[in-house]
């Protein structure tokens, strides 16, 4: 319910927010199944950019699955909706100046588009973390896969839900590169965005 709400302008505005921080905001969306490296990249790319002095957060299931987002799971419809709260939360970093790192499965065209729409495409930037399903299951770093081919874990993306590859990612990380080469193509991507 939107109604008798009354938008009040504050004057320290996003100008202001650019001039001290020496940079602009931005959302990067990294996408990709479950184990295909989206926590250990933003996570190094965080590091990296934090260093260079830069207002910078990752967003992960971490803290958003155990806390804001612990009512949902993963049904399609549980997932658009833990999609669009993270989106709304991300737009007001955004808004509060950061670059915002996000590390979701995300795996719906539909969905990404929705974040894609909420955040605004202007601050929106989608990194396909394009690791193949073989060697996230080789991976398996918390043993969901294993769980999921017993049918221990319903809806598990690749295996009993789907995941729809982006089309046309704005960056792609493929396995061939090893953490240390995807942390660093995605920092030289962004600090050239910037
Ligand atoms: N059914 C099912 N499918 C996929 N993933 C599952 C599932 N159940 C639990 N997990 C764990 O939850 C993490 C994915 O949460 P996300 O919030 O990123 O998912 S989504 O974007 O809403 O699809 C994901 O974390 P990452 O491995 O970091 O991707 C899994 O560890
Ligand atoms: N090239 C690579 N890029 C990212 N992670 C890799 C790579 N090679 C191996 N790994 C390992 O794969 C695992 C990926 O796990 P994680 O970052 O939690 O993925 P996700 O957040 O997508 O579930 C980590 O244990 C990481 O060390």
């Amino acid at each position: 319910m939107v109604e008798n709400i009354v938008y009040h302008a504050y004057s320290v505005n996003q100008k202001c927010r650019i001039e001290r921080n020496g940079h602009r905001p931005v959302v990067f969306w990294f996408t990709g199944l479950s184990g295909s490296g989206k926590s250990s990249i933003a996570s190094g790319v965080e590091r990296r950019l934090f260093l260079k002095g830069m207002q910078v957060y990752a967003l992960d299931g971490d803290n958003i699955r155990t806390g804001l987002n612990k009512d949902l799971g993963f049904t399609r419809e549980d997932r658009a909706e833990n999609l669009r709260r993270i989106a709304e939360v991300a737009k007001l970093m955004l808004d509060a100046g950061m670059i915002v790192l996000a590390a979701f499965v995300s795996p719906l065209k539909s969905d990404r588009e929705m974040v894609k729409l909420i955040i605004g495409a202007e601050h929106f930037v989608e990194v396909f973390v394009n690791t193949s399903l073989e060697e996230c299951e080789r991976r398996d770093v918390k043993g969901l896969y294993k769980k999921a081919r017993l049918g221990e874990i319903a809806n598990f993306t690749g295996i009993s839900a789907p995941y729809e590859a982006p089309e046309c990612p704005d960056l792609e990380l493929t396995e061939a590169l090893d953490i240390e080469a995807a942390i660093e193509k995605a920092v030289n991507y962004i600090t050239l965005k910037l």
